[in-house]
């Protein structure tokens, strides 16, 4: 029977250099969130969703738009009820060493920075008095007013029926994926999840118009001597990596995405982010938002219509190409998986149990500490991966969540795990279907560090990886 605590213990201690806290690994069944969230499929295009956004007053003015729905499946999700457990390990088996470690030049550490490392009381108390540079209100004014720009739904680009996913060929594309001119569609106000980034590569508007950060693959044992750099004495700043099976397919590596990693990303979607194709603060033709923002990289996912295209509907836009070192981070994520599964499973073929996959897209979302997201079905990537049951990855950076999921759309049987910075959720093969969500942020709990680094702002990235 499958047991859901089963956790693989590798013995593994890496000093992720700030201590994380959060409320630990607990995987319990959650009480309730909202009854008005059941009934979800996802959580853009859902009823449940509109429902944590009331109906449109009277006189709001109608837009008319067609709705596109999504490449729905009908297929019903299921959870294995009969699976092994992952054995605890003894050894340490699951070694980096080997690995390439997407790095960040950051040149010497800042006194700061080491003292936040080391624990300081008092950089400590600077980094929590960051305030949120831009708090997604959930106030009913906020959640009917005019953010959306007037151009949403009117003109919706219909996503063709197979949009293309160009993983080469970048110049070429790049030529032809800007968004054409036009002055009847205003373009999002650029959303910065790092107000406070201290570089001096100016502000999120500036960096618009271009501005590379600068990235460097780093081999491991380079890598190995930065986290040398950052290690303190302090027994709290250690975590520990470990495994937890939480469904058949279905898989957390807590603390697996190292620490300068999680700078790494944090940058590169900063600098994605602020430019076109950026995070925006979806929502819908009755002006409804999310408690989210969101910016997708490959393609654009529509919450309005629950598909895939080429250019975003309310701004024109072309999402921002996939960057390999994040096509390599997951493959390297699910490799590491699928040995682990191997080891450990007494199964014939570890594909069915976890399908490898070479992502092709990434929809990245940012919660501010009030951000949220209902119970829902990833199921609007092509009938080819979901029938593979390709899996879904996620990777969490920032402050933690109350991560939801459970085999009905009903958040009183829904169990709750935390994710915390640098943890890698994977759902694939008979958990592919799974429903899930984000309950809450929970506040204050992002490694001081990476915020001191990265200038990130209170709250949670969130990027799930898929294969079209
Ligand atoms: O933020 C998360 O952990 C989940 C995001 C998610 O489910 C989605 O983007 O589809
Ligand atoms: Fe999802």
């Amino acid at each position: 029977m499958f047991n859901e605590l089963s956790a693989l213990r590798l013995g593994r201690i890496i000093n992720r250099s700030a201590r994380i806290v959060a409320g630990g690994n607990s995987v319990t069944s959650y009480t309730r969130i909202s009854e008005k969230e059941q009934g979800q499929q996802h959580p853009m295009n859902s009823s449940t969703y509109e429902d944590d956004f009331p109906p449109l007053s009277a006189n709001k003015s109608k837009q008319r738009t067609r709705i596109v729905l999504g490449k729905c499946s009908k297929q019903k999700p299921e959870m294995a009820q009969n699976v092994v457990p992952l054995q605890r390990k003894a050894s340490n088996s699951s070694t980096s060493s080997g690995e390439e470690l997407v790095n960040l030049n950051i040149g010497p550490l800042q006194p700061e920075v080491a003292n936040l490392i080391t624990g300081s009381k008092q950089n400590l108390e600077e980094v929590h008095n960051i305030r949120p540079y831009h708090e997604a209100s959930t106030s009913t004014s906020d959640l009917y007013d005019a953010g959306l720009p007037t151009s949403f739904g009117k003109k919706q680009v219909y996503p063709s029926k197979s949009p293309k996913v160009h993983q080469t060929h970048h110049e070429q594309r790049e030529s032809k994926r800007r968004p054409k001119p036009s002055s009847s569609v205003p373009i999002d106000e650029p959303f910065d999840i790092c107000p406070h980034q201290s570089s001096e590569s100016g502000s999120c508007v500036n960096r618009i118009t271009g501005g590379e950060l600068s990235v460097t693959i780093q081999p491991a044992e380079e890598n190995k001597q930065n986290k040398g750099i950052t290690e303190g004495n302090d027994s709290e700043d250690l975590v520990e990596e470990s495994e937890l099976v939480l469904g058949p397919g279905m898989v957390l590596l807590k603390h697996h995405i190292p620490f300068l990693e999680q700078v790494n990303i944090v940058n590169k979607c900063r600098e994605l982010g602020c430019g076109p194709g950026g995070f925006y603060r979806p929502g819908y033709n009755d002006g409804a938002k999310l408690r989210l923002y969101m910016m997708c990289l490959g393609l654009d996912w529509n919450p309005q219509t629950a598909s895939y295209g080429e250019r975003r509907c309310h701004d024109n836009a072309a999402p921002p190409l996939l960057p390999n070192e994040f096509i390599s981070l997951v493959c390297r994520t699910l490799d590491h998986s699928h040995s682990l599964i191997e080891r450990n499973l007494m199964v014939d073929n570890v594909d069915d149990v976890l399908p490898k996959m070479s992502p092709d897209v990434c929809i990245v979302n940012f919660y501010t500490s009030s951000g949220r997201l209902g119970l829902h079905q990833d199921r609007d990537e092509t009938r080819e991966s979901l029938d593979k049951r390709l899996p879904v990855v996620s990777i969490s950076i920032g402050d933690s969540a109350e991560f939801l999921y459970g085999e009905q759309r009903d958040v009183n049987k829904a169990k709750s795990v935390t994710l915390e910075s640098g943890d890698v959720l994977i759902f694939g093969g008979e958990s592919r279907h799974i429903y899930h969500g984000v309950k809450a942020i929970v506040p204050d709990t992002a490694p001081p560090a990476l915020l001191e680094m990265t200038g990130l702002q209170p709250g949670r990235l969130n990027l799930t990886f898929r294969k079209y």
